[in-house]
């Protein structure tokens, strides 16, 4: 068994361990976590059985590195770590803004390195993350990586350069989803329901509508158009939401949160 070690375990850190444990991929002895402020693991270690240590702990011990800390921070966690990972250790790099190439800079040498993009849903086995592997990984360090990302949901391998793309669409997306959700849930709030019931309703309907859209392969314009009768409630819903001008702030939005992981990029 491989031992994974995960340096940050904030918000996205978190719910990849958590999902891996969930899923029993490791067992507690195969899972290494270290955080800057390790007080706040200590129910993660009590629930999961694995272990809070430092960086350099886990750098020295694990067989798959996870760097689950902000951008800005990876020059200096690299640079202390460079010398004392395994040889032959897979870092796995999850940070918007940087790139396959920036890692290998930082570590001085070749290492083998994975760019990915999971999504916090990863909590609870439904993250999609994608993935992009250095050209020396082999079969065998695909496989070990994809079992991690499999373990929490489902992943995709696709090139780096589309990284942005997928960040704008799914690592990202979850914050605007929970926007639209709260939104949903005000708007029957507003109509009398009271919120538990409300928030309960639109999670149900985004989660029905989303498997609908999956499982028939229809065209998302073809299912909305199920459900708009003539002369009816929901149409007049559409027409609103077209004039305040929904689609266009999801667009717009998405391309805010590219530019700014191109600006982070150059860095
Ligand atoms: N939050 C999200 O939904 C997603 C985040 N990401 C990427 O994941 C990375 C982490 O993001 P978040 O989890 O949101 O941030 P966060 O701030 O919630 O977590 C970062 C963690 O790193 C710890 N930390 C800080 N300095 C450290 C050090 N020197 N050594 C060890 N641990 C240290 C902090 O205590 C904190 O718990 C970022 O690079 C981000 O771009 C990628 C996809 C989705
Ligand atoms: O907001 C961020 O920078 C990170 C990257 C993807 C999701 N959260």
């Amino acid at each position: 068994m491989k031992t994974i070690g995960f340096i940050g375990c904030g918000n996205m850190g978190r719910a990849m361990v958590e999902g891996i444990m969930k899923a029993n991929l490791v067992d507690g002895d195969h899972m290494i976590v270290s955080n800057a402020h390790p007080e706040r693991l200590s129910e993660l270690s009590e629930i999961y059985d694995c272990y809070i240590s430092d960086n350099e702990s886990v750098a020295k011990n694990s067989d798959i590195v996870v760097l689950a800390i902000k951008p800005y921070l990876y020059k200096e966690v690299i640079t202390s770590i460079k010398d004392i990972v395994k040889d032959d250790v897979i870092i796995i790099n999850i940070a918007a803004g940087i790139s396959t190439q920036d890692v290998v800079e930082m570590f001085g040498r070749k290492v083998k390195t994975v760019k990915a993009m999971p999504n916090t849903p990863a909590m609870v086995q439904e993250a999609m993350s994608a993935l992009s592997f250095s050209d020396n990984c082999d079969q065998d360090d695909k496989e070990d990586v994809i079992a991690i990302f499999e373990s929490f949901g489902q992943c995709r391998e696709v090139e780096e350069r589309l990284m942005d793309a997928v960040m704008v669409v799914s690592g990202s997306s979850p914050a605007y989803i929970f926007m639209v959700l709260e939104a949903m849930a005000d708007g029957a709030v507003m109509q009398g329901l009271p919120r538990n019931d409300a928030y309960a309703f639109a999670a149900q309907a985004m989660i029905g509508s989303a498997k609908m859209m999956l499982e028939t392969g229809k065209h998302p314009g073809e299912l909305k158009d199920m459900v708009c009768s003539p002369a009816g409630t929901t149409i007049e819903a559409v027409a609103k939401m077209e004039e305040m001008g929904l689609r266009s702030a999801i667009i717009e939005g998405m391309r805010a949160c590219a530019n700014r992981g191109k600006e982070m990029s150059k860095k």
